[in-house]
């Protein structure tokens, strides 16, 4: 892809992203540009990804064709002000930000009528397989929409979906992979208890794991039908499943949802 992509903040999610363009080879590492106040993480991502780096958001926002703002929510409004009068006039203008809805990104932004991408991804995009979904303002175009579709496929899946429901999303696809890592532990832990070494414990778990959800995706058949393929009649794998419906894992897990999803709106409420 011959566009430039900057990124103003270079935490977590930033990195994440960088990487899983950049293995992808969609677009060279030449034309990626971050800032961010910390050195010591701008140093970190040229020695691994080769990308432009700088203290100064203005000058990654005067070069980028699709600008992607990945700092913490409660901070957008003040870097947007900062960069706004700087950005190209048509720029592709991409938030990460959890809870922060376009109406609120537009105000931001005040004079400038900017293409506006909300979008919440997963750190999963770091290894080629983020969930990202996406919704856009009115000023989107469908080249742009390809862009924005081959930029986030180059690192995994791409759902468009309302942004009325972004908060549901958000607390699926964006915070969820928090939820399985702590299944994933949970599990290694069981066969570590189980006398299995722990090295081989957290691999047999992850592969099991990925290979269940390629289940899902692959077949299309309902979980459910899936998960009774597993359990032979008077077998081992129904005495867990029956101790996880006596626990309330299932109701848990809707609860976690709900809690975060919850968050996602009390973060959108306060941040515009
Ligand atoms: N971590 C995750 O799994 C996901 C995070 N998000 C969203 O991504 C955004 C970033 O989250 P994380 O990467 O987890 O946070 P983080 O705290 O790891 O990264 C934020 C970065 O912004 C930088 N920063 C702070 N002030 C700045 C400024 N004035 N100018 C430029 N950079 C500045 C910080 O140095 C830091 O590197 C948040 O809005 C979050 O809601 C979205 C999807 C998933
Ligand atoms: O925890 C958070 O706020 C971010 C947004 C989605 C995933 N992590």
């Amino acid at each position: 892809m011959d566009k430039i992509i900057g990124f103003i903040g270079c935490g977590n999610m930033a990195q994440a992203m960088i990487g899983g363009i950049v293995d992808s080879g969609l677009i060279s590492s030449k034309n990626i540009y971050v800032s961010n106040p910390i050195v010591e993480q701008l140093d970190l991502v040229r020695s691994k990804y080769g990308v432009n780096i700088t203290k100064d958001n203005r000058e990654v926002a005067k070069v980028s064709d699709v600008l992607i703002i990945a700092v913490k929510p409660h901070i957008c409004d003040q870097v947007i002000k900062e960069i706004s009068h700087d950005l190209k006039d048509d720029v592709i203008f991409t938030s990460i930000a959890a809870g922060k809805t376009i109406k609120s990104l537009e105000e931001s932004l005040g004079a400038r009528k900017l293409k506006i991408i909300r979008t919440m991804p997963n750190t999963p995009v770091q290894v080629g397989e983020g969930m990202s979904v996406i919704a856009n303002n009115d000023l989107v175009n469908e080249d742009d929409l390809k862009t924005i579709e081959e930029l986030f496929g180059s690192f995994g899946r791409v759902e468009y979906l309302e942004e009325k429901f972004f908060d549901g999303a958000t607390a699926v696809s964006g915070s969820s992979p928090a939820c399985i890592y702590i299944l994933i532990e949970a599990l290694a832990d069981s066969a570590v208890r189980a006398g299995i070494p722990r090295d081989k414990a957290y691999t047999m778990v992850a592969q099991t794991v990925k290979g269940t959800a390629e289940m899902v995706l692959e077949t299309g058949i309902h979980p459910g039908e899936l998960k009774d393929k597993v359990c032979s009649p008077g077998g081992t794998s129904i005495e867990a499943v029956a101790v996880l419906e006596k626990e309330g894992f299932r109701s848990a897990v809707i609860s976690a949802i709900k809690a975060s999803a919850q968050k996602s709106k009390e973060l959108s409420e306060n941040n515009n």
